[in-house]
């Protein structure tokens, strides 16, 4: 068998086995509460399991489950609300499963009366003994994105640091058995596949989501491990191609991964990225995440997703360190987690992303085991003063173009606010802030309101400088405060772990309180003179220097910064320096998406040269 190394199937007919299919029979269940109780929708006759199997039934098509999974998403995925504040798609699944029956309308009662839903994701994966990769990756992944995660072993190995020493698929039958006994009775949100070891169970895994549809699924094609070791069977390949990817709402490939995808077509460049995206999702998913961590000779982690009509290019900065094993396995959990909590793709993509770059910078110095692939810690956030909740929403790499409107400029220019933020995404901004000096509350409230639905429909975060209510008053992702405004600390508490929170440090000592006020990022400036803000004292590249050597956040530069100087910034070499923020490059110019189009492709440029 191409998959394992010494596998030997699992006996089917295990005394266990038969015990727990004995005690099903007996027609007693345990309720959502734990307790015993009589006619439980899920193992009893007439009841739940039927009214299930029925919605099962009536959703076994594949149209169906598309429709079904349509009807999941419009209803809470891509509002983007959280999904733990309500549950509609709970509902509306259970409702669906079978709203005339009246012990499925109990059991809804019984799950949403008075207690506390938690979003859930189910893992399909096989086990890693080693706990880097695989279901037990998965489940702390999960866990730290505060989504409760079960789980279905499709094989169990036996690896650790140096590799895999042996793989013992489970049989078939029994993983279908495990995926019936999570899906009928836990109300999982969303699926995410790991290791699929053979077509078989592929195929069992499209059967059992056609009968218990979820709200989204995640397919992470696994098939060689990161030490080489072959994890699936070749003919998986063609029961992803075939049914699974049809169904999926995510695949998110390595670049190996994709070219086997695509018949092993070499892919040697971001260009091919790209191309291998489009050809993925020609194969059915919704949408596409080709990860670019292994390409080879690729100094920086670029990731390209593309949802069938956009690409977004995700960046992000290599950490070097042994600790990579089950990175993708990471990657592609925290996108459940995020997706199971009610965040759109683009935003649960970008979330996981940060979540596993802050992983692999909290894990790199971590000793565990003695081969070259060490594993990350998953729970990095219980050790540390952070809180994980502020690591899900900010993405360093944000901070590459961050542009910076102002009212006296725009008006000069005779533009909106609104077609200014929109000018400047269209040419690459990657972040935006509201600079509103002279606003009136209410036309700032209105107006970052409409950049706000801008900003969220691209992906790009917008933060109000200065205004903590203007930020809350139109749910903006953050502010951006100076040393003379509301202190970070107290902006924290007010806005919360979740927003993004800037400081304005010209010290290294500012830059140590910002950190430990729980800030996401620092602006270091100004760098060069500038006209733009008065009475503003210089800190020049050497200052820059010092700050970011110093700091603990990410940095970005600001003051005097355009297209001729942009490249002298980011050729300090400070790791945590991720970007450029400037005002009048773009916005006291004719056009603002060419200077943004311009200043994007230096900062590009110079990232690349740095890294060659
Ligand atoms: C990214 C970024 N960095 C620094 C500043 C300056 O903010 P602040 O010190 O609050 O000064 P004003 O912008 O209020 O004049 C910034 N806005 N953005
Ligand atoms: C807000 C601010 N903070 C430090 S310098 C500066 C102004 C930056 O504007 P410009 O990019 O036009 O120099």
């Amino acid at each position: 068998m191409g998959v394992a190394k010494g596998a030997s199937p699992t006996s089917g007919s295990h005394p266990l086995e038969r015990r727990e299919r004995k005690s099903k029979g007996e027609g007693e269940g345990k309720g959502c509460t734990g307790e015993r109780r009589r006619g439980s929708p899920v193992t009893s006759g007439p009841d739940g399991r039927l009214a299930r199997a029925e919605a099962g039934a009536g959703a076994s098509g594949s149209e169906e489950w598309k429709r079904g999974q349509a009807r999941g998403w419009a209803e809470d995925g891509e509002t983007g609300k959280n999904y733990t504040r309500s549950f509609p798609g709970i509902r509306a699944r259970i409702s669906r499963g079978g709203a005339s029956g009246p012990i499925t309308a109990a059991m809804s009662t019984m799950c949403s009366g008075g207690g506390r839903r938690m979003p859930h994701v189910l893992t399909v994966a096989g086990s890693d003994s080693g706990a880097g990769a695989g279901i037990q990756a998965d489940i702390k992944a999960c866990g730290a994105l505060g989504a409760y995660c079960s789980s279905v072993v499709t094989a169990v190995t036996a690896q650790n640091t140096v590799g895999v020493q042996g793989v013992h698929p489970i049989p078939e039958e029994f993983v279908e058995e495990q995926l019936r006994s999570v899906l009928e009775d836990m109300g999982v949100d969303v699926v995410k596949t790991g290791m699929l070891p053979s077509v078989g169970v592929v195929k069992v895994l499209c059967q059992s989501l056609k009968k218990f549809p979820v709200r989204a699924l995640v397919v992470d094609p696994v098939m060689v491990s990161t030490s080489g070791d072959v994890l699936a069977e070749s003919s998986t390949l063609s029961g992803y191609r075939d049914e699974l990817f049809a169904m999926a709402d995510i695949v998110t490939p390595n670049v190996k991964e994709a070219s086997a995808l695509l018949g092993g077509v070499p892919l040697r460049t971001v260009a091919d990225m790209y191309s291998a995206a489009k050809s993925i999702h020609n194969l059915g998913p919704k949408n596409v995440l080709v990860k670019g961590g292994d390409l080879p000779g690729s100094s920086d982690a670029i990731d390209i997703f593309f949802d069938g009509k956009k690409y977004h290019e995700l960046l992000g900065s290599r950490v070097k360190t042994r600790n990579t094993h089950g990175t993708g396995c990471t990657l592609a959990s925290c996108i459940a987690a995020e997706l199971a909590k009610g965040l759109p793709m683009l935003r649960a993509v970008q979330n996981a992303k940060t979540f596993v770059q802050y992983a692999l910078d909290y894990s790199k110095d971590i000793i565990i085991g003695n081969g070259p692939q060490g594993p990350l810690d998953h729970l990095f956030s219980l050790e540390t003063h952070s809180c994980n909740a502020r690591a899900r929403s900010f993405n360093a790499s944000d901070l590459f173009l961050y542009a910076v409107t102002d009212s006296t400029m725009n008006r000069k220019w005779n533009r909106s606010i609104v077609a200014a933020v929109k000018a400047s995404i269209e040419g690459g901004a990657t972040i935006i802030q509201l600079r509103e000096k002279e606003a009136e509350t209410c036309e700032f409230v209105e107006a970052a309101t409409a950049c706000i639905q801008i900003c969220r429909s691209s992906g790009v975060p917008l933060l109000i400088n200065d205004r903590i209510d203007v930020a809350l008053a139109c749910d903006a992702d953050g502010v951006h405060v100076g040393q003379s405004d509301m202190p970070a600390r107290i902006a924290r508490k007010i806005l919360g772990p979740g927003k993004i929170i800037g400081v304005s440090c010209k010290t290294p000592a500012q830059a140590e309180q910002a950190w430990a006020d729980g800030a996401d990022y620092i602006g270091c400036g100004g760098v060069f003179p500038t006209a733009t803000k008065q009475n503003n004292t210089t800190v020049g590249l050497d200052g820059l220097k010092s700050v970011c050597l110093a700091s603990k956040l990410p940095v970005v530069a600001i003051g005097g910064i355009g297209v001729v100087n942009a490249r002298s910034v980011m050729e300090i070499g400070a790791p945590n320096l991720k970007g450029v923020a400037v005002v009048s490059a773009l916005f006291d110019r004719e056009c603002i998406l060419t200077e943004a189009r311009k200043l994007r492709s230096v900062l590009t440029d110079s990232i690349s040269e740095n890294c060659r």
